[in-house]
């Protein structure tokens, strides 16, 4: 675990907060794939959706990389988009490229470790070296790593290539699904990890009572409704899955979020197991990965490294989400 300090790489655990609490740095590249290259939201333009130009790092124990993995899978991009998946464990030299701990080695240059990628941009860069990474070919420069707008980018960008339609992000549903996403994205995507890092007693009560303050209201939520934004799936239940997904075999333990599990919740297991067996999704999930990942890569946390072996789990059980009306994804005219 570490960072890049002027192009060096340091291995360097997180620093806390004054009062213990996790501080997660901001992405630093966030230019934007768009159909015909115009500029984005943010950053500079130039990078036109093209077949085969760009490419997706991943870890595929990461839920914010699992994200851009779901949208790039149900908005049939596989072919368009080509992906390098980095090894599981994460220690001195960071994310790598060490097939003997499941990574597809690096497909483009056969670089060993992940932040090489990022000197490759940059070489005096400074900052973290994180997953997800969207990488372009013809500039030799990094497209983005946020996952919020690489999933945005995967939303639209290509359908004029892939003449997919689906719209994970209407313009209808928009001020619901920033709603969602702006209570979800810290009480439960880095809420977990902001109790899973904190350094002291009162940083980690606090993240872990809004752990579970905004999982009991979401519960309550899909008591009435099938998705999170009502009758249609939306990135925010992609957002959210790659979450829950993870809780009961690692959140709940490793990072000490123990006062229910997912399974505890009806609604929202329900939910989850729904969104497991969408076709397409479960293909994306790597338990193996995702176990080994967090119990062995945080030597803080877990100096033994040992992986539990449970829980055991079954996403692909029968759910009763039929009950409630739902449309599936919006569809573009
Ligand atoms: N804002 C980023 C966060 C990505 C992120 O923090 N990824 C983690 C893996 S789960 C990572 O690569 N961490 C390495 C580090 O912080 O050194 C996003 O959503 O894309």
């Amino acid at each position: 675990m570490g960072l890049l300090i002027e192009g060096r790489w340091h291995d360097q655990w997180y620093t806390s907060g004054k009062d213990g609490s996790f501080q997660r740095e901001q992405a630093q590249r966030r230019h934007w794939i768009t159909a015909d290259g115009r500029p984005g939201p943010s950053g500079e333009g130039g990078f036109a959706a093209e077949a085969g130009r760009y490419h997706l790092y991943v870890s595929l124990a990461c839920p914010w990389a699992h994200r851009t993995l779901i949208l790039r899978q149900l908005k049939g991009l596989e072919s368009l988009v080509e992906v390098s998946v980095v090894g599981w464990l994460m220690r001195e030299h960071g994310w790598t490229f060490d097939q003997s701990q499941g990574s597809s080695g690096d497909r483009l240059d056969d670089l060993d470790f992940l932040y090489q990628r990022y000197t490759a941009d940059t070489p005096d860069y400074t900052g973290r070296v994180t997953v997800p990474l969207l990488w372009d070919k013809q500039q030799r420069r990094i497209v983005s790593n946020e996952s919020a707008e690489i999933i945005r980018m995967f939303n639209s960008a290509f359908d004029h290539l892939t003449g997919n339609r689906l719209d994970f992000y209407p313009h209808a549903l928009r001020s619901r699904i920033d709603q969602l996403n702006g209570r979800i994205y810290p009480a439960l995507n880095n809420g977990v990890y902001r109790a899973g890092f904190a350094t002291s007693q009162q940083a980690y009560e606090t993240a872990f009572d809004e752990v579970f303050a905004e999982l009991d209201s979401l519960e309550a939520l899909l008591a009435g409704q099938r998705y999170l934004a009502g009758e249609y799936l939306t990135e925010a239940d992609v957002r959210l899955f790659t979450t829950l997904i993870r809780f009961d075999a690692v959140y709940h333990g490793h990072f000490k979020c123990n006062l229910r599990r997912i399974a505890d919740y009806p609604n929202l297991s329900n939910w989850l197991r729904e969104l497991y067996q969408w076709p397409g999704v479960e293909g994306t999930v790597d338990f193996s990965h995702i176990k080994n990942h967090y119990y062995a890569s945080h030597a803080t946390i877990n100096p033994t490294g040992i992986v539990p072996r449970g829980p055991l789990l079954d996403f692909g059980a029968s759910h009763d989400r039929q009950r409630l009306d739902g449309r599936g994804v919006w569809c573009r005219d």
